[in-house]
């Protein structure tokens, strides 16, 4: 079993070795190389050929009534890292800036206590890639990947949570996170020279006029009581001051605490873009693609269980939170099996997705005490 310090050592080396969505390599064999020093007896090791960065780890339990699944995500971002840290990422322009390191940790943490308890029902850990985009949860399983023992019964899995303090779990019955889906705008016009627009169609002035009205979808189109969000996060066009551009793409996210959200928005900013293409005379393309990115619904009577055994544990801190509107492709597979998601405190100032997150080691070893004793109390039922 590994102790709290072999798990702050893991988790440091983990943060050096970030990878991107479906590149997860190294991290991967990482991974393997942790498990396999594992006790062996009860452990069932399977990589899928058909989501290669992938790892799923059967526990055998004593007297099987349930297998239950613990899932957690192993990509990082395209973010340059600017923590300082002495275990600050090796890698150009890739960060663990979503604290997929803390998740990694706790997974193995819980997995090497079970690899020395055996427990009472069969557990699944599901070492997923690609949560950040390319929605590896969705592929694994649309793959076939949990099918015969392979199966969940249910299925739990966490995320790190700056916001509180390091070790508290956070949860909430019903929707924890929202739906989001990927937005791609291709602007088409006619390039030219800067000093005769009116034989060009300028696709960065019908691309600023479309930011604008897309700005007032949220405003304007949906009950103030409601809640969504569109975000444009990165605009590329033209090549240089003199030439007007033929060709502007804009990438962004929309968010929303319902599935009807999400499409209500989703058509609404098609007719937005229909409009900018009729009112400049150029070609407008939408692109939406959900993926797995659905709404994280948590099940009702495993989340009362999973808050009850929380709040009632005198060694848990637990707060109810609220919904956000960061996305999951969890979401997804608690369509597929009951489950829970839930937030762990990581105590930090800066933001998920910023340069500079640095989650707290503290709250590892808090997270697999936290989760180990919720999954022993779960298993204590028929
Ligand atoms: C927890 C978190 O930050 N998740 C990501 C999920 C990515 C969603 C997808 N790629 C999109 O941008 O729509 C998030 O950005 O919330």
């Amino acid at each position: 079993m590994l102790t709290e310090e072999q798990l702050i050592h893991v988790r440091r080396h983990l943060h050096e070795i970030p990878e991107l969505a479906l590149h997860e390599y190294q991290t991967h064999d990482y991974l393997l190389e942790v498990i396999h020093e594992f006790n062996q007896a009860n452990l069932e090791i399977r990589v899928p050929d058909d989501l290669p960065t992938a790892i799923l780890v059967l526990v055998h339990g004593r007297q099987p009534a349930r297998t239950i699944g613990y899932r957690t995500d192993i990509d990082a971002l395209p973010v340059e890292e600017q923590t300082g840290l002495p275990f600050a990422s090796r890698h150009p322009g890739v960060m663990h800036a979503c604290g997929h390191d803390i998740h990694m940790t706790v997974a193995l943490g819980v997995l090497s206590f079970f690899s020395t308890h055996q427990p009472k029902d069969n557990l699944l850990f599901f070492f997923q890639p690609a949560e950040e985009s390319d929605y590896g949860g969705k592929r694994a399983y649309e793959a076939g990947i949990f099918t015969g023992k392979w199966h969940p019964d249910e299925f739990y899995g966490l995320h790190d949570n700056p916001d509180l303090p390091a070790g508290e779990i956070g949860c909430r019955m019903g929707t924890l996170f929202a739906g989001t889906t990927e937005v791609n705008i291709d602007i088409n016009g006619k390039g030219g020279h800067a000093a005769y627009p009116q034989d060009a169609n300028d696709t960065v002035v019908a691309a600023a006029s479309l930011i604008m009205q897309v700005q007032t979808i949220i405003s304007r189109s949906i009950d103030p009581i409601a809640s969504g969000v569109i975000t444009l996060g990165k605009i590329r066009g033209g090549t240089i001051r003199n030439v007007i551009a033929g060709h502007t793409r804009i990438e962004g996210t929309i968010r929303g605490l319902t599935q009807e959200m999400i499409e209500h928005i989703g058509h609404r900013l098609q007719a937005v873009c229909d409009g900018v293409a009729t009112s400049f005379g150029l070609d407008v393309d939408l692109e939406l693609n959900q993926g797995g990115y659905w709404p994280v619904e948590n099940d009702p009577s495993l989340t009362k269980r999973f808050i009850d055994y929380m709040q009632q544990n005198p060694d848990v801190n637990f707060i109810e939170t609220a919904p956000a509107m960061t996305g999951e492709d969890f979401g997804y597979l608690l369509a597929q099996f009951p489950g829970t998601m839930f937030w762990l405190g990581v105590d930090d100032d800066s933001q998920l997705h910023s340069a500079t997150l640095t989650p707290k080691d503290d709250a590892i070893q808090k997270g697999v005490d936290a989760i180990t004793g919720f999954l022993n109390y779960r298993m204590q039922e028929n």
